[in-house]
């Protein structure tokens, strides 16, 4: 199929303005927009943005055709230029062409950094990181605090300890972890946000959003806490950024939900006490058995997917094509009250089958590579967050679910909440 303006084999789609096409009339949204676009013009629908072509789908039946049936031709990826300035040229997994460059690093990452061996053969750092953190909230004393700042610092360690068998250290630490996340939600949201300079080539020297400048200064900024913090060894952007804010962001979610349903937490706090027993700390061997945390994130994650687009995929016929998995998360045609919190639906038979409506993490070659190590952090430190305090919300504040779009789908008001320990044994958190 050729994919000229007058080709009539295209499906439908909003008209622009001459010249700028569809962009002008893109917020910050995007997922929200284009779930609102699929009403009018139904589950694939184009755009132009000047002369770029965009499909946006939101089918679980055509998600299947591009991502399992027709998976080779949307492999590929068409990096903005921000894209490639913060990933160095595309010198990374996510947004390096589908070719054999990014085959070899992502056999690399997938069979050897991340293989289930390895992922045990560094628990101990993963342990001792939840272990220090569990002292860190404990020693705030009942003050209220971050989740999303704390999720952060716990996963940034992890991540971190597991690259370069470094850790950011106490107060300094965690301060600089808090900068980093600042830095890197800011750089995720620059590369969500449509860049004129990406659609009239001759413009981009006048960077006329500045969306260049800001992305510079967020990379030295990076740059600088990297150095810091890694001491001039290079710097693994695709797991640093890739699985920090990502999984970080999930924490702060699900909390945020279980802080809102109480009985939700009541009875994970049970199935907890049964699994673990209340005078033991969570081991990530326990996981496998905690089906109702499994349950409660993976229900999280169909309200509040970090990648509600996904990445945009590439195909051969030189478009670019976004999987609205946001909407179809929320679509009463697959789900009973879909806009409601409820992780029982994830108990049942019937949603436990791997159906092409709930795909969190993308799906066919360009699946997540970072899937084992996302689903042991987040369960291991939920399940943590969970066993060891009791959370309760500053007086006067309730949590919301109000979201910030970017590249990762961020809580738009931080949730912050007060901890007290919850086990008879203190020792456990010293
Ligand atoms: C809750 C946590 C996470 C979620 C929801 C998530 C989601 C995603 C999604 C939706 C994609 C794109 C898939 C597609 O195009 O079909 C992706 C790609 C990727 N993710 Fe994750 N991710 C998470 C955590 C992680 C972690 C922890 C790492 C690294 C340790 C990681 C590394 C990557 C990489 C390298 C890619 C690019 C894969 C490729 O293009 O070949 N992610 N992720």
């Amino acid at each position: 199929m050729k994919v000229g303006k007058g080709n009539s084999q295209l499906p439908p789609g909003p008209r622009g303005l001459p010249l700028v096409g569809y962009l002008p009339f893109l917020g910050r949204n995007l997922h929200r927009i284009f779930m609102d676009l699929a009403i009018v013009y139904g589950p694939i629908y184009k755009l132009w943005i000047r002369s770029k072509l965009y499909i946006i789908i939101s089918s679980p039946t055509l998600v299947k055709e591009v991502v399992r049936d027709h998976d080779r031709k949307f492999a590929n990826r068409n990096p903005t230029i921000t894209a490639s300035a913060l990933t160095y040229g595309a010198s990374d997994i996510v947004f390096a062409s589908y070719g054999s460059k990014w085959q070899i690093r992502r056999k690399l990452f997938v069979h050897e950094v991340l293989s289930k061996a390895n992922l045990d053969a560094v628990y101990a750092f993963r342990r001792d990181k939840m272990r220090k953190i569990i002292r860190e909230i404990y020693n705030k004393d009942s003050k209220a605090i971050d989740i999303g700042d704390i999720a952060y610092v716990t996963m940034i360690n992890m991540v971190s300890s597991m690259l370069w068998g470094g850790t950011t250290q106490g107060d300094k630490g965690t301060s600089l972890a808090a900068e980093f996340r600042v830095e890197v939600s800011q750089a995720l949201q620059l590369l969500a946000r449509p860049n004129v300079s990406d659609f009239f080539p001759m413009l981009v020297r006048f960077d006329l959003q500045g969306v260049e400048r800001d992305l510079k200064n967020v990379l030295q900024s990076i740059e600088r806490i990297f150095d810091f913090v890694i001491d001039q060894r290079q710097p693994q952007l695709d797991m640093v950024i890739g699985g920090t804010n990502t999984t970080s962001s999930v924490v702060e979610w699900t909390m945020s939900e279980l802080m809102l349903h109480q009985d939700v937490i009541t009875k994970l706090q049970e199935e907890l006490a049964e699994v673990v027993g209340i005078n033991n700390t969570v081991e990530e061997f326990h996981i496998q058995k905690l089906q109702y945390l499994q349950a409660i994130v993976k229900e999280a994650l169909r309200l509040h997917p970090p990648a509600p687009l996904l990445i945009p995929r590439w195909t051969t016929q030189d478009c670019n094509v976004f999987l609205n998995v946001w909407a179809m998360h929320r679509d009463p045609k697959f789900w009973d009250n879909p806009s409601e919190f409820r992780p029982n639906r994830f108990l049942s038979e019937d949603t436990k089958l791997n159906y092409f409506h709930f795909l969190p993490f993308g799906s066919g070659k360009r699946i997540c590579a970072g899937l084992p190590l996302a689903e042991r952090m987040l369960m291991y430190v939920l399940a943590t967050f969970v066993h060891m305090f009791n959370w309760k919300l500053p007086d006067g504040t309730k949590p919301d679910t109000l979201e910030k779009f970017g590249i990762v789908l961020e809580k738009a008001t931080p949730l912050v909440a007060i901890p007290t320990a919850r086990l008879p044994n203190l020792e456990l958190y010293s």
